[in-house]
């Protein structure tokens, strides 16, 4: 028995789901648009990056031929030569929606098949009950917003009128989702995430996958921001996840920024945040060095998605790959042999695409088991997969979802 380290990219899809179709996103590819946006020279900001995408560390443990297996698209740069003992693939997705909660629970094993309620595109868009509810249980003289929206700019909109009235900002996007926007001193963060939890209760009957807590600083849209004190409060998966499976056997699982709200705090050890994607590897860096045989660490990478893919700015995108890229061989180099790493993502979030919502695409398999053979895991049809390999790796028997791809890359070399 080793250790298992899953590391999710959050949003960064790489195209090509067989249903992409089903959900408009026929054609998105997040990984692939911002390729060709950056070799084509359309992706410069002073100051921030210059020029083709450069993620040579990921290059090498297969992230380039990955992205053709799920597309046929070639990166079109002369790709690193392969790691020893790297792996690589892509996974289709079989969960009903295209959000966070669903495609880590699927990560971890546990599809989710059924289908989630969502908000009609419509003004407004919650349901009269429901508002009324939210006014009276929650102790508020009214909501703003209810309608689809994206946060950042619905904030600029109301972010004053919320100070001066104290409303709380509603709304809703193409997820399972109810964000709730306040400010963290006028309104006050507590208050918020009471106000979450009141909520999270009165839409469990319309299935609602998340409510979650957007807290926000400064006095005008033009210093309006959003804090890392956001919050997710997540209906439970539907099955003893993966890390169910661990934590029940006696070993611990580190969850590292959103992981243990994605997982109603099932199944997660302990809980280890930080502020931006950098300050997360740091502290994940840590996590490598503590956890011990049979122990799983699970972060979750989450600027690639807020910041970028809905903000929907594909320079800023690439130059969080670029930047996570830099750092990767720093949790290589504390792997032991035998250890397993395993880069991927829940779901795509496209930035050259319309709109501002996630987009529905294949996602990377890549990393490595140091000292052991790696290989190609080709075209998987679920994210199970991943936990299946991750189970099979920390010795626990089979769950009933998905294949192990285990034997496939952990032959001696
Ligand atoms: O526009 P913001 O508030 O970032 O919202 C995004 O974040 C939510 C949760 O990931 C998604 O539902 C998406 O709409
Ligand atoms: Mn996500
Ligand atoms: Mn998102």
């Amino acid at each position: 028995m080793a250790r298992a380290f899953l590391f999710v990219l959050d949003s960064f899809g790489i195209g090509g789901a067989a249903d992409a179709e089903r959900f408009g996103d026929s054609g998105s590819n997040t990984f692939g648009h911002i390729a060709k946006t950056c070799a084509a020279g359309k992706a410069d900001r002073d100051g921030l990056r210059q020029g083709p995408l450069m993620v040579p560390n990921m290059l090498a443990l297969g992230l380039g031929r990955a992205g053709a297996l799920a597309t046929g698209f070639s990166f079109g740069q002369d790709a690193p030569r392969l790691m020893p003992s790297s792996f690589h693939g892509a996974a289709d997705e079989v969960s009903s929606g295209k959000d966070t909660p669903s495609g880590h629970w699927e990560i971890a094993a546990v599809p989710a098949p059924f289908e989630w309620g969502y908000f009609p595109h419509t003004e407004p868009t919650f349901p009269a009950e429901l508002t009324e509810a939210i006014i009276e249980e929650g102790n508020v003289p009214g909501i703003l917003g209810n309608c689809h929206a994206s946060g950042t700019e619905i904030i600029a909109k109301l972010g004053e009128e919320h100070i001066r009235s104290g409303k709380p900002i509603c709304y809703t996007s193409a997820d399972s989702v109810i964000q709730i926007a306040a400010h963290e001193s006028h309104f006050g963060l507590q208050r918020l995430y009471d106000l979450c939890k009141t909520v999270r209760k009165l839409v469990d009957p319309l299935n609602i996958g998340r409510v979650i807590a957007r807290p926000f600083i400064g006095e005008s849209p033009a210093d309006f921001e959003r804090t890392a004190n956001r919050r997710d409060f997540a209906v439970p998966p539907p099955e003893p996840t993966l890390l169910d499976r661990l934590v029940e056997r006696g070993s611990r699982v580190i969850g590292m920024g959103k992981i243990g709200d994605i997982f109603a705090h099932r199944g997660v050890s302990e809980v280890r945040k930080a502020a931006g994607n950098m300050a997360l590897f740091d502290k994940t860096l840590v996590a490598i060095d503590d956890a011990g045989d049979g122990d799983l660490v699970f972060a979750n990478f989450v600027d690639f998605d807020t910041l970028y893919g809905h903000r929907r700015d594909i320079a800023g995108y690439a130059a969080a790959l670029e930047e996570f890229d830099r750092r990767l061989p720093e949790a290589l180099a504390r792997l032991k042999n035998g250890d397993l790493l395993l880069l991927t993502a829940d779901h795509g979030c496209d930035p050259s695409w319309r709109g501002s919502d996630h987009t529905r695409e294949r996602v990377p398999i890549i990393g490595m088991i140091p000292g052991r053979s790696g290989g190609s895991i080709g075209l998987r049809n679920t994210f199970a997969d991943i936990g299946e390999t991750v189970a099979e790796h920390l010795g626990l028997s089979p769950g009933r979802h998905g294949a192990s791809f285990y034997k496939t890359i952990s032959a001696h070399a």
